[in-house]
């Protein structure tokens, strides 16, 4: 699906960042490595470079460092964490950290000296018990690397790409403040990107409804006359081949998904639950309306099997390639 190929002699190196340190981030970044070390793209990790990798690694003083060391071992850009990780076993104490390397991967792709920004998963309720304002990474990237549009999350996968239009809230507060405007400048985003950073010329948005069989006119819900249709009504008029509300339950199907480029839904679960049933090793979660390019794997810390060896680093390996490719596509690698 994706539009340009990546070359490794025109790449800045990729920053990865350390994610939750209690969580399967430095394994899965580890096994990345060792499947892109021959002939992927260059990253470093930003982490603790004391830590126990299973893998050869080497501390570097700059992201300038990291190509050569690349095809070696990983590297480290190293920052030092307050508490010893155990894994599965969270610790408040490094959440200071974790947003810091978000932080700093973030500045060092705007000025330049990394390509994209690729982030392992977070622990959303330990940063938000000290004291983080913001519920995931989408938000705090839409206010350090936005462009005056609000960031928009897409997952992306080799057969469907499905973008929430309301995504870190309680499903009753997603739907009852749900409004048109909100469905068309989410769609108007991601046609924009479809285009430009993906290659599309025409993009094919498939807009879903809220209710069952989209409210069967009316009798099961008014919410997909009053507040979807307008929206991809004006969609149309904008010139954008939007088409909705489509009954939920049938327009993931494998008939239905070939007839559009992104599915346009309406909460987080009704456009994640579909594209991680289909493919959650080859998903990426990938945010659109910034400044800079940023990536991650589709799932998150994988607390229960942290540091038994049995995390699959595939979806990460998806999340790096897509990153360096978009970072080509935008130049920047
Ligand atoms: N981009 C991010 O920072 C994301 C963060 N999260 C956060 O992760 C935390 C845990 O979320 P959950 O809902 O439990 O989802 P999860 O994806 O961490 O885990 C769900 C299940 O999938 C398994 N799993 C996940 N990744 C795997 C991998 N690479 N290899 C093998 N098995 C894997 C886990 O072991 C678990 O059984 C939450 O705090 C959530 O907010 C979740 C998604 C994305
Ligand atoms: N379920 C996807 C998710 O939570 C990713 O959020 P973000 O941290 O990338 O904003």
């Amino acid at each position: 699906m994706a539009a340009t190929d990546y070359t490794r002699s025109i790449m800045q190196p990729l920053a990865l960042t350390m994610g939750e340190p209690a969580g399967i981030g430095a394994e899965i970044a580890a096994g990345a490595w060792s499947a892109l070390r021959a002939g992927g793209p260059a990253f470093f990790l930003i982490d603790d470079a004391t830590r126990p990798f299973g893998v050869p690694i080497q501390a570097i003083a700059a992201s300038e460092d990291a190509t050569a060391v690349f095809p070696h071992a990983l590297p480290v850009l190293h920052r030092r964490l307050p508490a010893v990780p155990v894994p599965g076993r969270p610790d408040p104490a490094n959440a200071g950290a974790v947003i810091a390397a978000i932080a700093e991967a973030v500045e060092l792709t705007k000025s330049g000296r990394a390509g994209a920004v690729v982030t392992n998963p977070i622990q959303k309720s330990v940063l938000t018990a000290a004291g983080f304002k913001h519920p995931g990474h989408t938000e705090y990237l839409g206010e350090i690397a936005g462009t005056g549009v609000p960031p928009v999350m897409m997952l992306a996968s080799e057969e469907l790409r499905v973008v929430p239009v309301t995504v870190h809230e309680a499903l009753a507060r997603a739907i009852a403040r749900l409004t048109p405007e909100m469905i068309v400048e989410t769609a108007r985003i991601t046609a924009a990107a479809l285009r430009d950073q993906f290659g599309i010329a025409r993009p094919r948005l498939a807009v879903a409804g809220l209710n069952p069989h989209a409210g069967e006119a009316g009798t099961m819900g008014r919410e997909d006359i009053d507040i979807v249709a307008p929206a991809v009504a004006v969609l149309r008029a904008d010139g954008i081949d939007a088409r909705g509300p489509l009954p939920p339950d049938t327009m993931f199907t494998a008939l239905a998904r070939p007839t559009y480029d992104a599915a346009i839904c309406l909460y987080h679960d009704q456009a994640l639950i579909p594209i991680k049933t289909l493919d959650m090793a080859g998903g990426v979660n990938v945010t659109l309306g910034l400044s800079i390019v940023r990536t991650s794997p589709d799932h998150g810390t994988a607390l229960d099997i942290a540091g038994t060896g049995r995390a699959d680093p595939s979806s990460l390996i998806a999340a790096i390639r897509l990153a360096a490719t978009l970072a080509a596509a935008r130049g920047t690698a």
